[in-house]
């Protein structure tokens, strides 16, 4: 009896222990389970942050990458890389002048005395010169652009100057023959004087057409030429003629150095696509498939010079001690109908050759005699016509390229001046 309630009693005493040893048991599993619970949402909520942190941040990327493009295309355009220019000493730097600089001529010539580590001032008024031909300067410690009118005076500091200002083509120069006129005699004027003031030696961009339509061939310095004084080439021929006699006064007047190119027909790259002249005339018309329009029967002459033989002739003349004028050009002469043939095939180019009436007091011949840039200056053109000739088609081809992009293509501007037709402006 005693013993089955001992074991009564001891199993009582179990139950309950089993119960609590049970109730403990399940309060650690729930406790664990909460825990587990707890541990993944936090889990969860972690991978869900960084998951749209992730994309937050891709999609930052994505924004910001074309602008740390553009930032580094600015700094790239900020230490924008020059054409190479040598070191001079203080001693052999100039302090250089060229009016005309942004033109076709005086831009090439810009780009050769940078080059040669001199100091360079251009003065353009922008009537046919582009900033586009000397913007690969501008910015350069050496290199200063001032946009201003030679008719005006000028006055600045420089050793040398190279005075190019004046349309060169016939139909830019006959637009407005007064202001051709004035560029040419008070601009040359304006710049003799300052040449005075500075004690600066200046070189003028003469022409071969102070020999007008010349009764001597091929032309050598000392022929006076034939003009007339009244024609529609008058204001460039006579201005010229006049702006030599000018060089001349001040030299013997007032000790002022001065030297004279008579330049003949030149040409190359960043002429005008408007320019007017045969070569780019010609080399445009055959690109676009137009008429090659000759004036007259084609059979009157020319003989053309590439841009850089002129260039370094410029900078041989201003360098020597000659102060007579000197021919620069290249003795090559062509028929303006051999021209057309020549740049069609170069071009190779469908093209029909149309001939148009004759232009008014046009030179019927015309080639320079160069012994005296040979003799004296020991200079003489060294690129082949032909050769020329396709660097200007590659710059044309590209030229019509970049106008076609920019959805403007002007057509080569009529060059021509009716025989008896009179001109207004
Ligand atoms: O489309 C054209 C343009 C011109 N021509 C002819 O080609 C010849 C050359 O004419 P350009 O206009 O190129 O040049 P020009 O020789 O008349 O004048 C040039 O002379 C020398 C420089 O000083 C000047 O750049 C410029 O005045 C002329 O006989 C002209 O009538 C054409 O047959 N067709």
């Amino acid at each position: 009896m005693v013993s089955k309630a001992l074991l009564r009693l001891v199993s009582a005493v179990n139950r309950r222990r089993m119960k609590l040893l049970l109730g403990i048991a399940l309060l650690a599993y729930v406790a664990s389970v909460w825990g587990n619970f707890v541990n993944m949402s936090f889990l969860l909520n972690r991978s869900i942050q960084e998951n749209s942190e992730l994309k937050i941040e891709s999609r930052i990327e994505e924004i910001v990458e074309p602008l740390r493009e553009k930032i580094r295309d600015l700094e790239k355009s900020f230490t924008q890389k020059y054409p190479p220019v040598k070191f001079l000493s203080e001693k052999d730097r100039k302090r250089i002048l060229i009016t005309g600089g942004a033109g076709f001529v005086g831009s090439h010539l810009t780009d050769k005395l940078m080059m040669d580590g001199h100091e360079v001032t251009v003065v353009d008024n922008f009537f046919t010169g582009r900033k586009r031909n000397v913007e690969h300067w501008i910015g350069h410690e050496n290199f200063e652009l001032i946009n201003h009118d030679v008719v005006e005076p000028l006055y600045i500091e420089v050793d040398q100057i190279y005075h190019l200002a004046s349309p060169a083509s016939p139909p830019n120069y006959m637009y407005n023959p007064i202001k051709t006129l004035k560029t040419n005699t008070i601009g040359t004027l304006n710049m003799l004087g300052l040449a005075k003031r500075v004690g600066a030696r200046l070189l003028l961009a003469s022409t071969s057409e102070v020999y007008g339509d010349p009764e001597v061939h091929p032309q050598s310095e000392d022929y006076w030429g034939h003009v007339n004084p009244i024609g529609p080439r008058a204001c460039y021929d006579e201005g010229k003629r006049v702006a030599e006699t000018m060089c001349y006064a001040y030299m013997k007047q007032e000790g002022v150095e001065v030297r004279v190119a008579r330049i003949f027909n030149t040409f190359g790259p960043r002429m005008h696509m408007n320019d007017g002249r045969v070569v780019s005339n010609f080399i445009l018309q055959a690109l676009q498939g137009e008429p090659l329009t000759v004036y007259g029967s084609g059979s009157q002459t020319r003989a053309f010079q590439y841009v850089s033989d002129l260039v370094n002739g410029l900078v041989a003349l201003m360098n020597s001690n000659v102060s007579s004028p000197v021919n620069l050009g290249n003795p090559e002469e062509h028929t303006i109908l051999e021209f057309a043939q020549l740049i069609k095939n170069l071009v190779g180019s469908g093209s029909e050759i149309q001939f148009l009436s004759e232009a008014q007091d046009d030179p019927q011949k015309r080639k320079p005699d160069i012994k005296k840039a040979k003799l004296m200056l020991g200079w003489e053109p060294v690129v082949p016509l032909e050769e020329g000739l396709n660097k200007a088609i590659h710059y044309f081809r590209k030229e019509l390229e970049y106008q076609a992009n920019n959805q403007y293509i002007p057509k080569p501007k009529p060059a021509r001046i009716k025989k008896g037709r009179t001109r207004h402006n």
